[in-house]
């Protein structure tokens, strides 16, 4: 079985779930560079490249983020379980001490927003009843709107310090995310002892 892991920020706890299963992820850790390991049966990549290899069936199962599979929506991969990890929020995000009669005025006109997550941010928005223009930037995104060239963010928080750091804060929640274990439909059949026996061992805990 290939295993799709994301390096960043879910690397480290997805290599210790890993080892609860019996994978021996000790070449994996020492390699920063190198990309697939044959023997562990472990690929790495960016979180957002998980769902492609998994659907593609280059990985039998993968391990992404909840933000990645919304941002993808309708990828041809089952969601088997959440892992728990790698907790964060997509919150909606303006500059702190912004004249709030200004901000109501906006509202019911057009707002730009920055964002890496695209569908997540339009969806939310039209949702809410709010037209919005999406400026798609790669990342940094909290830097968009201290350079007037947006109204807000749409961007993932954990501790809040980034926000903070850079005089922003939150005006709307949107999703909470965590890990999920993904899997490729074919392989899910085929392989499904295999990965059957995965998913009992990560609920059992
Ligand atoms: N504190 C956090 N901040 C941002 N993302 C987090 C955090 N904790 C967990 N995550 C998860 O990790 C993912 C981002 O990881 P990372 O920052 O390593 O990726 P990246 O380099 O931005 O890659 P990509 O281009 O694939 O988004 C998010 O999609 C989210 O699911
Ligand atoms: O609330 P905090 O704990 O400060 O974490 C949130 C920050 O972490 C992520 O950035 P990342 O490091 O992935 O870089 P990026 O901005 O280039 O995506 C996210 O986009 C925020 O900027």
């Amino acid at each position: 079985m290939r295993i799709a892991v994301p390096r960043g920020a879910m690397f480290k706890e997805t290599l210790d779930m890993l080892d609860t299963l019996g994978i021996d992820t000790s070449e994996v850790r020492s390699n920063d560079r190198k990309l697939l390991f044959e023997e562990a049966g472990i690929i790495t990549m960016r979180p957002s490249d998980v769902p492609t290899y998994v659907e593609a069936g280059a990985a039998d199962i993968g391990i992404t983020g909840k933000d990645v599979l919304a941002e993808q929506g309708g990828r041809g991969v089952y969601e088997l379980h959440d892992l728990g990890f790698g907790p964060c929020t997509m919150v909606f995000a303006t500059v702190d001490g912004e004249d709030p009669a200004a901000e109501a005025l906006r509202r019911l006109g057009h707002m730009r927003i920055a964002t890496k997550y695209a569908r997540i941010a339009h969806d939310y928005f039209e949702r809410t009843g709010r037209q919005v223009e999406i400026v798609e930037v790669k990342g940094s995104v909290e830097l968009a709107p201290l350079t007037g060239m947006v109204h807000g963010i749409v961007d993932l928080t954990a501790t809040g310090t980034t926000l903070r750091e850079n005089g922003l804060i939150v005006r709307e929640e949107i999703m909470q995310s965590t890990a999920r274990l993904i899997a490729n439909p074919v392989s899910y059949r085929i392989k499904a002892a295999e990965i059957d026996a995965v998913v009992e061992h990560l609920r059992a805990g």
